[in-house]
């Protein structure tokens, strides 16, 4: 063809003169013109464009065949013969294009026919320009929509999706997430039915472009190189692509394992834990997991661990028949997939053990070792303050609470200095008094009295009154640090011993209780005031709204916790001192 199109007739031109009937052979050549655009849109990027472009070329050789059949009808009625036909003015092939444009595109405005023949031309030539148009026209929009089928179906799922959702009302969170998996997936994959893409294909040709198209993730899965290469063929067409959106779950701990799969990109966190937030194994491209649950290993049904993506994740999934058909006829696939398994478990069985005991080690620790709050600031002061041998200095550091004493054990010297508290009915004699009492269960001893006993048990409860015999001289400092007082002219024995020994007077004069030095003992909330040494508590004051002018027989007690293992502890810290206003202050 390409040869007979090209046959030099134009040297007929020599004898005849120009005839275009000569041209004709080159005709010949459309073949050659529609092969050419045939390939062109199978190679092109954009093959929408190639279609459009051969479409405008039919229309522009239309219109130039109507042009040329002007011009022969002018010729033939004779040019300028009427004011219809071509005037024979400037270049012909120009202004015969321009007629044929302006009647093919129905713009009119053209010269009316002037006789039959031109009537039916212009007819005709109307009637070809309305239906090459039409033709061309839907042709166009044809290639467009095809060109644009994709995204107009993608906007026609969100839209729906998006209506759907409103009407379910459901919560916005879940619509957000809905909405951005569509558009990851059209921005990925421009298309929401990739996997259908194939289906019009040989299953063969399919296997071959679905390995192509997933080759660089498939050659990283361990188990196809493993393995006999024919699994990777049988198992390529069942492997379903899957996006899967930050943060979201793949499977969750305990489900029933349905779906092994593998990562196509992106990285997937594998979670363990007593909680499920430590990750285990962070997977990325290649990795295959969920494959425990589908192996059939007794007692590993279900899913050992929470998978959840790290950021956008696609993946492919594969059922678990899917799997099971294949493992079927590559049985040594079966004994990798079950081996690595069972590595998995073992992992896991171990983390867990050793998590196990390292809270058990916790929990020991914490039981060797109870994490003490400081001992309070009172509590330090007593045991300074306080004779080391005294009874009070020996149950402050023995951790006991409520020793009970029976008579024998009571010394004589505390008698007079601890707050006794029947621990039962108690028949008690007071020495010199020899009066005998009878005191109820729970009922304090008065402070100051020689106890001679009779068949009596008194416990000595978790306050005392640090009388002088309990006080340390050398330490007094702390005690007035801590118990305010203000006043001078002890006339108890502990003021006697006070007032002899020049160093208690030493530092007599050198305190300066205000209400700030009890303030800075922070740790003590609240303050108690005792009128008389009977009442153990009478009043309780805030620290700072504490008054110090002890103008008559008190005993101050601060009230503060212990945290040494007693219960709730009473330190009554008190000055058994009688103090009066008319004394000066030291
Ligand atoms: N320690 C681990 N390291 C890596 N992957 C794990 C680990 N534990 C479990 N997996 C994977 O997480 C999957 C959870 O579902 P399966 O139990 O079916 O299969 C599991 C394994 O594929």
């Amino acid at each position: 063809m390409d040869l007979l199109s090209l046959l030099p007739l134009d040297l007929l031109y020599i004898i005849y003169g120009f005839n275009a009937i000569f041209r004709f052979p080159r005709m010949l050549k459309v073949q050659t013109f529609w092969d050419f655009f045939n390939r062109m849109d199978a190679v092109a990027k954009s093959p929408y464009i190639i279609r459009i472009l051969r479409t405008l070329i039919y229309m522009m050789y239309l219109i130039h065949l109507n042009a040329c059949a002007y011009y022969a009808m002018s010729v033939w009625e004779g040019i300028g013969s009427n004011k219809w036909v071509f005037q024979g003015d400037g270049n012909a092939y120009v202004r015969c294009m321009y007629f044929a444009t302006k009647t093919a595109t129905s713009i009119g405005k053209n010269p009316k026919p002037e006789n039959e023949y031109e009537y039916i031309f212009m007819t005709f030539s109307w009637l070809t320009g309305v239906f090459i148009f039409a033709f061309l026209i839907g042709q166009i929009r044809d290639i467009v929509a095809t060109a644009t089928q994709n995204t107009t179906q993608y906007h026609q799922v969100m839209d729906k999706m998006v209506q759907y959702m409103r009407n379910l009302n459901l919560p916005d969170d879940l619509q957000r997430r809905v909405r951005l998996w569509l558009n990851h997936t059209w921005e990925q994959q421009k298309t929401l039915h990739e996997d259908k893409i194939l289906d019009s294909l040989p299953k063969k040709m399919k296997t071959d472009v679905a390995i192509n198209v997933h080759y660089s993730t498939l050659v990283k899965v361990q188990l196809f190189k493993d393995c006999d290469k024919a699994l990777l063929r049988d198992l390529v067409l069942k492997l379903k692509p899957m996006l899967i959106l930050p943060g979201d779950y793949i499977c969750k701990k305990g489900e029933i394992g349905k779906e092994m799969y593998i990562v196509n990109k992106g990285l997937v966190q594998v979670m363990g834990g007593e909680k499920g937030d430590v990750v285990l194994a962070t997977l990325s491209e290649g990795s295959v997991f969920g494959e425990i649950s589908l192996l059939g290993i007794p007692g590993c049904d279900r899913r050992t661990a929470d998978v959840r993506s790290k950021g956008f994740s696609n993946l492919f999934v594969l059922g678990k028949a899917d799997l099971w058909d294949a493992l079927e006829h590559y049985p040594e696939a079966q004994t990798i997939l079950k081996k690595k398994a069972q590595s998995l478990i073992k992992t896991n069985e171990n983390q867990e053990k050793s998590a196990r005991s390292s809270r058990t080690n916790i929990a020991e620790t914490i039981i060797k070792e109870p994490s003490r709050t400081p001992t309070p600031r009172l509590l330090k002061t007593v045991l300074k303050v306080v004779q080391p041998d005294s009874l009070c200095a020996q149950m402050l550091s023995k951790k006991s609470s409520a020793p009970v004493l029976t008579c024998d054990q009571i010394p004589g010297s505390l008698t007079a200095s601890t707050h006794l508290r029947a621990s039962s009915i108690s028949h008690i004699e007071a020495k010199g008094v020899n009066k005998l009492s009878v005191y109820k269960k729970d009922q304090f001893l008065p402070p100051v009295m020689p106890l001679n006993q009779q068949n009596s048990t008194v416990s000595l409860e978790n306050f005392f009154t640090i009388t002088s015999d309990d006080i340390n001289p050398n330490a007094i400092k702390e005690l007035v640090k801590v118990v305010p007082f203000t006043g001078s002219g002890f006339q108890t024995p502990l003021s006697n011993q006070l007032d002899n020994q020049s160093k208690t007077k030493e530092v007599c004069s050198n305190v300066n209780i205000t209400e700030k030095s009890v303030t800075s003992v922070e740790e003590l909330p609240s303050i108690r005031h005792s009128s008389s040494l009977n009442s153990i508590v009478s009043e309780q004051y805030d620290l700072e709204e504490l008054n110090f002018s002890p103008s008559r027989l008190s005993t101050y007690s601060l009230l503060g916790y212990d945290n040494l293992g007693f219960a709730p502890l009473d330190i009554n810290l008190s000055r058994s001192a009688s103090v009066t206003s008319d004394e000066t202050v030291c």
